[in-house]
């Protein structure tokens, strides 16, 4: 699927550590059909085998929704899965790495945490980045903080699209506004909430006064 801007508006991030009364496939079922834009299968407590497993079943479930599928740090798995491409941060495979693995048509992400950090993930294929943490984040402890001036300079510095991401919630997410972000990526505040359908419903209301199209 050719990549667009427009998907990283409200993007859902899994964690299988948010799975209570529903399981992993159910909650990201009502979050595609309740709207997200791109989904990215984050699973980091699952062993390959599992991983492949859920992957393959959360393509059919993205396919069926026509929402973009991303693979966190897994290339061998976005390749099995044939899932529209892979999200690596700065430890990971090199994103120079990672475009040759998968070609150029499928999605490549890079997690950046400062302008130097933006600019060579540009120069080395990434179609996008995601930046943060931009509020403080339980499900990611030790995410290095980020201020929206940092977001902002983030966004001017680079000519692909920035999605902000960490902490983000339906009470804070206007904070947003001005950065230039296309998006917000987000883990406890959708797979977190016991009403996953709402919690997209209203984080996308938000959304529509955060970001200019
Ligand atoms: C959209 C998006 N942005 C940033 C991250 C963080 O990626 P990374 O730095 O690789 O950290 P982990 O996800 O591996 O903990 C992301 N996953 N998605
Ligand atoms: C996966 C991830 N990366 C971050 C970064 O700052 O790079 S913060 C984060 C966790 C985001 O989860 P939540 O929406 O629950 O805070």
């Amino acid at each position: 699927m050719k990549f667009h801007k427009d998907m990283l508006f409200l993007y859902g991030v899994t964690d299988q550590a948010f799975t209570g009364e529903k399981t992993l496939t159910e909650q990201i079922e009502e979050a595609l059909s309740a709207g997200v834009t791109l989904l990215q299968l984050r699973e980091k407590g699952l062993d390959k085998r599992a991983f492949l497993e859920e992957a393959l079943l959360v393509r059919e479930l993205t396919k069926h929704y026509g929402v973009p599928l991303i693979i966190n740090d897994d290339v061998e798995i976005a390749l099995r899965c044939g899932a529209d491409g892979v999200h690596v941060g700065q430890d990971d495979l090199s994103p120079s790495e990672v475009r040759r693995l998968i070609g150029p048509d499928r999605i490549l992400g890079v997690t950046a945490k400062d302008v130097s950090q933006a600019k060579d993930a540009f120069m080395d294929g990434a179609d996008y980045i995601g930046s943060g943490a931009i509020f403080p984040s339980t499900t990611k402890k030790d995410a290095i903080p980020l201020t929206l001036e940092q977001l902002s300079a983030i966004c001017r510095s680079v000519p692909i699209p920035v999605v902000a991401i960490g902490g983000i919630t339906v009470e804070n997410v206007s904070s947003l506004k001005g950065t230039g972000v296309a998006g917000a990526a987000v883990v406890s505040g959708i797979f977190g909430q016991k009403d996953i359908t709402a919690a997209v419903r209203h984080l996308k209301e938000q959304l529509l006064k955060v970001v200019s199209p």
